[in-house]
């Protein structure tokens, strides 16, 4: 437990050394500072265990340490007790923008304050083990990059035009499998199922030989469950954003996928980051979205259509191979989110909706591994000399990203990682950060 009623030299601003007017806080970290990515200005929501207790409970980070917010609950006041003292973030997504808001200004003033608040634990990171923060209801997967789109348009299909004609008209998505939403940090296994290989008549059945990743930024929804949500009503829905790495067996992609588009080849793991980015911090990240080729029906127009400036960094084994631009995205989340429920359909607490692959113009900014090695013709080199065009056994890969911040600040997206299990380990080997 921090020193109560002693302010620690730990400031908002860069510079080191006190000055007048600076803000002192009680958290004694120095990387809880404006210029790093989880300082004050971020303030992620997570879940997970703390130290030897069994319980898990909702976390904000604060720099390298977690604050266990169960504690703080009472403090925090009381529309907000009751969804601090769950053990996930079930609760609180319910709870809606109001109560969202409510807890951002809170933790705010908490963070801010000189002495620490009245059953305030600062944990550090080690200590914690987190956990998937919420339970996955529904989970979407868009298609919104047009790089990544016409890329893998003219590896699949080199013979049509890259885009099909109904692209530039409306975010085309799929229903994945919300119950293979894992944490970041579980091991993947690689998936075995039928494929076709090139100049063999019919299907073989086994391990995939061309296991992928798409690096995306997904969208975790909560408030009233609705139907028909308006492209200016994302804000009301949306609690914040985490990195997802949708990983992909490309073999059997693309043998099975036609005419009803990803199935078993998507659906055995989606690793979800542990820390949800508030959508309030990102305020300062807004872009608008590179226009639209066509004119808009009424349902997908906006004022503003506004993107977020998210700069994503793919490491292969450590080796920085991509990195994805997210404001190159041409169908924003408000866009998709009106798309997703414009039939009636509902969103609910829980449901997560993911961009599709990041990928921008150059070689150098594709957010998958066929897009990198242009379907396996053009291996990537990583630094310890060694050539990759999809994963091997044992291969690690980490997705981070930033985004500007207010004031030049800087705002982080907590890492999404996963290590490539062989197919043939038993399943429950396979066993990680779940819940
Ligand atoms: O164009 C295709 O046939 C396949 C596309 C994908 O695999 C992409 C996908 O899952 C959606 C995305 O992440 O962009
Ligand atoms: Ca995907
Ligand atoms: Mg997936």
């Amino acid at each position: 437990m921090p020193d109560a009623g002693r302010a620690r030299s730990i400031r908002w601003c860069t510079t080191t050394s006190l000055r007048k007017g600076d803000r002192v806080s009680w958290i004694d970290d120095p990387a809880f500072s404006a210029a790093d990515p989880f300082g004050p200005q971020t303030l992620p929501y997570g879940v997970g265990r703390v130290r030897a207790e069994t319980a898990t409970g909702a976390l904000v980070r604060v720099g390298d340490h977690a604050l266990p917010l169960r504690p703080l609950a009472t403090h925090l006041g009381p529309r907000l007790s009751g969804p601090l003292a769950a053990d996930s973030l079930d609760p609180l997504l319910a709870a809606g923008r109001p109560a969202w808001a409510e807890l951002r200004e809170r933790l705010r003033e908490v963070v801010d304050r000189g002495s620490a608040p009245p059953g305030a634990d600062l944990v550090p990171l080690a200590e914690v083990r987190p956990v998937l923060p919420f339970a996955v209801a529904d989970y979407v997967d868009f298609y919104s990059s047009r790089h990544h789109a016409e890329n893998v348009g003219r590896i699949f299909r080199p013979d049509s035009d890259p885009l099909l004609p109904n692209w530039t008209h409306l975010p085309v998505g799929y229903h994945g499998r919300a119950g293979t939403v894992i944490a970041s940090g579980t091991p993947v296994r690689r998936p075995r199922g039928q494929r076709r290989p090139q100049g063999s008549t019919g299907p073989v059945f086994g391990p995939s030989e061309r296991l992928d990743i798409e690096a995306e930024v997904g969208f975790v929804c909560g408030g009233p469950v609705r139907g028909e949500v308006g492209t200016a009503e994302l804000a009301d829905h949306v609690l914040g954003v985490a990195l997802v790495n949708d990983w992909s067996a490309r073999d059997i992609q693309a043998w099975e996928y036609q005419p009803l588009g990803p199935f078993l080849g998507k659906s055995f793991a989606t690793s979800l980051a542990h820390w949800i980015t508030p959508l309030a911090a990102l305020e300062a990240a807004r872009v608008p979205t590179p226009p639209a080729p066509n004119p808009l029906l009424d349902y997908l127009s906006e004022d503003e259509p506004w993107g977020l400036d998210l700069r994503l960094e793919v490491r292969w084994n450590g080796t920085v191979v991509s990195r994805p631009p997210f404001a190159e995205m041409a169908w924003s989340p408000a866009q998709q989110l009106a798309h997703l429920t414009v039939n009636g359909a509902t969103v609910r607490p829980g449901d997560l909706f993911a961009s599709g692959t990041v990928s921008g113009p150059d070689r150098a900014e594709r957010g998958s591994f066929l897009e990198l090695s242009w379907g396996g013709r053009e291996p990537v080199t990583l630094d310890d000399g060694t050539t990759r065009a999809f994963l091997l056994d044992g291969d690690t890969v980490e997705i981070t990203a930033t985004a500007p911040g207010p004031d030049g600040s800087v705002v982080g997206l907590a890492e999404v990682t996963g290590r490539v299990l062989p197919a043939d380990v038993e399943p429950t080997a396979v066993r990680g950060p779940g819940r």
